[in-house]
């Protein structure tokens, strides 16, 4: 591959506290900073030269220093009233997902306003959990925080919407991109910039303890998933590596850590895959922990990836599976909006996009048929 064009770095991954040396450089007045954050998030500017209320040689020293959009939006798949998946380009030629998860209907019966967006945070994922199109083509990069915070933003414009949730389930595994996605968290929390509440934020991850830990004592209040998708190692050994360097046990330590630090219910998420995981016994081991650990538990049933030959339990099977686990008096739910597969099945697109460059390779890697197939 030939190598990365360099652009200058995002303006969307910076603060206003870090503009104002920059400012004092330039012989400006610390306030710019404020007014330069209002054009970016109130207005949002797509030019330095939009900005009328800055003088020229300002405009000209921040085009010089900053990008202001450093992706193209490529296409859209799906429609207004669905899910609606977001591809763009990157400078580097390569392509991310973003996923708007429409309104949907409020728990009261009545209409809510809420619109979630699937955020990506890597290109690739290194985790290599074997039901997952994510990481099927492995790890490329980490997102930076501009691209965290731009892909919002782009959405935003594109869908002519207001963004209230966002949920880092997109491409890529959050945790290992830990300072670039905590900084983008910063930025689309603060009331200069985004302003989304922490709270309607969630980390999903596939249990890296000690960022977990981390991100407990980091302050915004955000929330966090925790892909387990089996409730015994074994079973998460078979499906997901990274459960062989940090192990439940570790990893319940983690969450244990973090009940006492953020004092807000856990989510775990639980794929239900035929013969893999959806057994009685599987239901009861997650009920038993979810009590102890105080979570809630959305259960999905697996979504098809192209190419891997896993597949999803029958709807009896689903259901008992979900009561099981109520019985334990947790809140368990069964997903079954197609909004929520298509935003787990994120980076089936940008693999068929990437495969049709020729960016990537787009065999599925034999050891995936072999471990599905339960060799
Ligand atoms: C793509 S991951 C990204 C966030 C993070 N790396 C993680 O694993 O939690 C987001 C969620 O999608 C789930 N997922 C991946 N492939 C899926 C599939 N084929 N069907 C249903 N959910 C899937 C993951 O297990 C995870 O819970
Ligand atoms: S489920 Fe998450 S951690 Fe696992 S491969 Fe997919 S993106 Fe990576």
């Amino acid at each position: 591959m030939s190598s990365t064009p360099a652009i200058p770095p995002s303006l969307l991954a910076t603060t206003p506290e870090e503009l104002v040396p920059m400012l004092a450089e330039w012989n400006e007045k610390p306030f710019r900073a404020k007014q330069i954050m209002e054009w970016v998030y109130r207005k949002r500017t797509e030019t330095f030269e939009e900005m009328s209320s800055l003088s020229k040689p300002l405009q000209a020293a921040l085009a010089e220093r900053f990008s202001l959009r450093t992706m193209k939006y490529a296409r859209v798949e799906g429609s207004e009233d669905t899910t609606r998946k977001y591809l763009f380009k990157l400078h580097d030629g390569r392509f991310i997902e973003t996923v708007l998860i429409p309104a949907s209907m409020g728990l009261l019966g009545g209409r809510s306003d809420r619109r979630t967006l699937c955020v990506s945070s890597q290109v690739g994922c290194a985790y290599d959990c074997k039901f997952c199109a994510s990481g099927l083509a492995g790890f490329t990069r980490n997102l930076t925080a501009g691209e965290i915070v731009e892909q919002v933003v782009q959405v935003e414009k594109l869908a002519g919407v207001r963004v209230d949730n966002l949920v880092f389930m997109g491409m890529g595994e959050p945790m290992a991109n830990y300072t670039n996605v905590t900084k983008a968290i910063t930025i689309l929390n603060a009331q200069w910039g985004m302003n989304i509440g922490a709270r309607h934020m969630t980390v999903s991850t596939s249990g890296l303890a000690p960022q977990i830990k981390k991100l407990a004592d980091f302050p915004l209040q955000v929330r966090i998933a925790i892909s387990l998708h089996g409730a015994s190692d074994p079973v998460r050994d078979r499906i997901m590596p990274v459960n062989r360097k940090y192990p439940l046990a570790e990893l319940f330590e983690a969450l244990e850590y973090w009940n006492e630090k953020k004092k807000q219910y856990i989510t775990f998420e639980f794929i239900l895959i035929k013969d893999v995981n959806d057994s009685r016994e599987q239901a009861n081991l997650l009920g038993e922990v979810a009590a102890r650990l105080n979570a809630k538990v959305n259960l999905i049933p697996y979504n098809t990836v192209e190419g891997l030959p896993w597949v999803r339990p029958s709807e009896k099977v689903q259901k008992l599976f979900r009561d099981t686990v109520a019985s334990y008096d947790v809140m368990a739910t069964l997903r079954t909006e197609k909004g929520h597969d298509i935003a787990a099945a994120c980076g089936q697109l940008r693999l068929k996009q990437e495969t049709a460059d020729g960016i990537i390779d787009s065999a599925i890697p034999e050891q995936r048929k072999t471990i599905a197939a339960g060799v």
